[in-house]
């Protein structure tokens, strides 16, 4: 079975130690999400699982055969237009033309652009356009392992969720493993199988929580339900300094 592994990993900026003694294990199948304030480290160590940094100490392993990133800016070549961005990762590994462009629009539908959006450009599109179509690029490979960047956080509570429901789907039907870093905590019970909780300066794992209901039975009052619980806890109070605010 494939997975991501990371023991005792740390690294440093310069002299600043960004991540201390990070282990955790990510399986098939499974959706592990990371928890934290803004700069802990978080896409610190996205970058580093998804071998976008060199790893310093510790150990990675990650064999997983297909990989794609979704990141909060969507990232989209201004060049190309909607369905060459989308397909441009089909192109690299070599499937057809006519092919790659079936594919992109099946999946460009899928997650609600329109065919006349198709011919259109990033500077023509709408922030949540835009990301439609970063996530469509993202999983028309349909890759293994889906590193996902605070993918949602820019946008609008309508398409979050619609978007999330895409992945939800996706979960059910056990398609996908998703490592996902968030500092929304909603968002990752909504998601998560696994939720580690990375205090920062240096970020480290100081708790972390398993959820066994699948993702598509999760109601909206189960997911708030849980979130209170988990404000209420000593741990996620004192990475997130809420008593200070
Ligand atoms: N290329 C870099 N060079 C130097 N320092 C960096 C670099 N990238 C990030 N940092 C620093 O590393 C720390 C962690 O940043 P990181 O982006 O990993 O945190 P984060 O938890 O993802 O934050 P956010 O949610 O705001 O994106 C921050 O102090 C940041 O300034």
């Amino acid at each position: 079975m494939a997975r991501l592994k990371l023991e005792n990993v740390s690294f440093s900026f310069g002299y600043k130690k960004i991540l201390k003694d990070i282990s955790f294990e990510l399986n098939e199948g499974e959706v592990l999400s990371v928890v934290g304030p803004s700069g802990g480290g978080k896409t610190t160590l996205l970058r580093l699982c998804a071998g976008l940094l060199d790893r310093q100490e510790g150990w990675i392993e990650n064999s997983f055969k297909s990989q794609a990133i979704a990141f909060q800016d969507p990232r989209l070549l201004p060049w190309k237009n909607v369905i060459d961005n989308i397909s441009f990762g089909l192109k690299a590994k070599g499937m057809p033309t006519k092919e790659r462009i079936e594919r992109a629009e099946e999946i460009a539908l899928k997650f609600d652009l329109e065919a006349e959006d198709f011919d259109k450009f990033p500077k023509e599109l709408s922030g949540g356009m835009s990301q439609r179509v970063s996530f469509a690029r993202a999983l028309v490979t349909e890759p293994e392992l889906l590193f996902l960047d605070e993918p949602f956080s820019a946008l609008d509570i309508g398409l979050k969720r619609e978007l999330q429901n895409h992945i939800i789907e996706m979960i059910a039907q056990k398609k996908i493993t998703i490592f996902f870093i968030t500092h929304d905590l909603m968002e990752a019970i909504r998601l998560s199988d696994k939720i580690l909780l990375l205090e920062p300066d240096p970020g480290r794992i100081v708790k972390s929580y398993s959820f066994t209901l699948p993702q598509k039975e999760r109601t909206d009052e189960w997911v708030y339900a849980q979130t209170a619980k988990l404000l209420a806890d000593p741990y996620v109070i004192e990475t997130f300094e809420l008593e200070f605010k």
